[in-house]
């Protein structure tokens, strides 16, 4: 993109604490980053978002909140926020660290002064603290200087048609606003809904006789950090079963792994 902005830009869709990164896959698009957090309903819109992200051709990583290095949020451009409330208007638990810094009293005023933002919201109305965080944040990112892309998106469970009611047109306006700032490169098109996109994860098979990945010399000596995202673990599979009939047309299958030493419980 022409402008500085594109060049690395982020949105983070918050709530769940998930961020997610995109940008337009030709050199020098902006990247975006979705955030997310407790249970899934704002992961699932921070994966929606991050889906029609990639297809307007910006490449993006979807993250909790907490997992997010929130100091960057100085260097973002375009960051859009996923957010539920929780207990009586308090923020859900893995976005309570970054909850923490973003409220630090001496961070200055315009420290967000580069960031374009929008903040989706998920509550339900019949709480007095109505979508209490996501007003908050948007407040507060505003007041760090942050160049709001919309009003907050009050999604709500209330509501006859659920959140969806508030978050399918805000997101239609979302990309209205940000295909104004960063538009499609030429000859590009936004990809159908009717095209399949690149699959999240892929599948290495291995060897059954090859080395465990985890079984390596310096296994037994490095401690390793608790597996998540960050720190994946090679788990060995312990069984793969058919769950389906063999009739069946869908082919659905359990399988388990051994987690041992992953610190997983
Ligand atoms: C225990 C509990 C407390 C909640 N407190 C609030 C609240 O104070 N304000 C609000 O607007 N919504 C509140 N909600 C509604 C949730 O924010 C809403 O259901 C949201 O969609 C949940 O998103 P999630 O699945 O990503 O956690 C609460 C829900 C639960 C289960």
């Amino acid at each position: 993109m022409a402008s500085s902005k594109r060049t690395d830009q982020k949105s983070i869709w918050g709530h769940y604490g998930c961020p997610l990164v995109c940008h337009h896959q030709s050199p020098g698009k902006p990247h975006h980053k979705v955030k997310q957090e407790q249970s899934s309903s704002s992961q699932d819109t921070a994966e929606r978002i991050g889906r029609e992200a990639k297809r307007r051709h910006f490449q993006c990583r979807v993250e909790s909140l907490d997992s997010y290095e929130v100091a960057n949020l100085i260097n973002e451009l375009l960051v859009v926020f996923v957010c539920a409330t929780t207990g009586q208007g308090d923020p859900p638990d893995n976005m309570k660290m970054f909850w923490r810094f973003l409220f630090r009293k001496n961070l200055p005023p315009g420290s967000l002064c580069q960031l374009d933002y929008a903040v989706l919201g998920l509550g339900d109305s019949s709480y007095p603290k109505f979508n209490f965080v996501a007003k908050k944040l948007h407040k507060r990112v505003l007041q760090l200087g942050g160049n709001p892309l919309l009003p907050v998106a009050l999604g709500d469970d209330q509501h006859d048609l659920g959140p969806d009611a508030v978050i399918d047109p805000w997101l239609l306006a979302l990309w209205d606003k940000i295909l104004a700032l960063y538009p499609l490169p030429p000859g590009l098109e936004i990809i159908s809904p009717d095209v399949r996109l690149p699959p999240k994860y892929t599948l290495h098979y291995l060897d059954e006789d090859s080395p465990h990945p985890s079984d390596g010399p310096l296994q037994s000596t490095v401690p390793r950090a608790v597996a998540s995202e960050l720190h994946p673990f090679a788990a060995r599979m312990v069984s793969n079963q058919r769950v389906t009939a063999e009739s069946h047309f869908q082919d659905v299958r359990l399988i388990e792994f051994d987690v041992t030493g992953s610190g997983i419980t």
